[in-house]
């Protein structure tokens, strides 16, 4: 299948310096495929992110995007100053108007229909969280890129978005290309992981990952017990609503 985005051979430094940041990356995703970034502080995940999305300068390789590729991006830090009165409904129709039914559409979507009128500073955090997945999604992407899109969520909160994002992607179709901390939950929803630390240390299925000796170097062995238990498959029913 034609790939959304490719890179070969990738290497980005440092702004300013002679210093890597990446190297040699080989990337990409194909169209409805959820694909999830995790690695170490600092190790280059949201640097990857915005060199593919064109946003930071390739020191070698090449960048290939499919034609008029729509990508829906959810950056790590909105820079939104909280105490500027805003409503749901003006933000999302930020910096393009976006007609009622469109913004109505994207917060049912996400789970948060009908918060139109509030004040962003009204919002919790896991309702902010879905407005900008709502954002992200009023323009039919085909691409939505997401950089820790739980951050500040609590453990249900985290469950329930991955939840979302792949419910987002059964209805849409669209690719998912993520980074993310939250290896207990993350991985799980994931048809495929990178490992990233300056370079890709290894990728494949959740399981092969959780396998690989260069992600148990750099995430203990843990971190692979607690990604079998959530592969699980349960053969039995209980009371928690977020487990499957
Ligand atoms: N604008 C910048 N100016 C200088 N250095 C930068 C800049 N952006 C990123 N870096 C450096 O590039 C390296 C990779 O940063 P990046 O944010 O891509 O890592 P990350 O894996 O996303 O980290 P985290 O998990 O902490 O978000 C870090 O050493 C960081 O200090």
């Amino acid at each position: 299948m034609t790939a959304l985005i490719t890179s070969e051979k990738l290497t980005i430094h440092r702004p300013g310096t002679s210093e890597p940041v990446l190297h040699d990356i080989d990337f990409r995703i194909a169209p409805g495929e959820i694909v999830t970034v995790v690695g170490p502080n600092g190790s280059g995940k949201s640097s990857l992110i915005r060199a593919l999305l064109g946003h930071m300068p390739l020191v070698s390789g090449a960048i290939t995007r499919s034609k008029a590729l729509r990508i829906g991006y959810v950056p790590q830090q909105v820079q939104l100053d909280r105490t500027i009165p805003m409503t749901v409904r003006r933000f999302l129709s930020l910096p393009h108007w976006v007609g009622a039914g469109s913004i109505a559409n994207a917060l049912a979507r996400t789970g948060v229909a009908g918060l139109e009128a509030r004040q962003l500073t009204e919002l919790s955090g896991g309702q902010f969280q879905r407005v900008l997945l709502a954002r992200a999604l009023l323009h039919d992407p085909q691409l939505l890129v997401l950089d820790e899109p739980t951050q500040g969520l609590d453990q249900p909160g985290m469950v329930a978005f991955y939840k979302l994002i792949e419910d987002v992607r059964n209805q849409t179709g669209a690719a998912v290309l993520m980074v993310s901390h939250d290896l207990l939950v993350v991985m799980r929803s994931s048809d495929r992981v990178i490992c990233l630390n300056g370079h890709i240390c290894c990728e494949g299925t959740p399981q092969d990952v959780g396998n690989a000796p260069e992600y148990r170097a750099l995430f203990g062995t843990e971190a692979r017990g607690t990604l079998a238990l959530y592969r699980h498959h349960h053969d039995h029913d209980h009371d928690c609503p977020d487990h499957e």
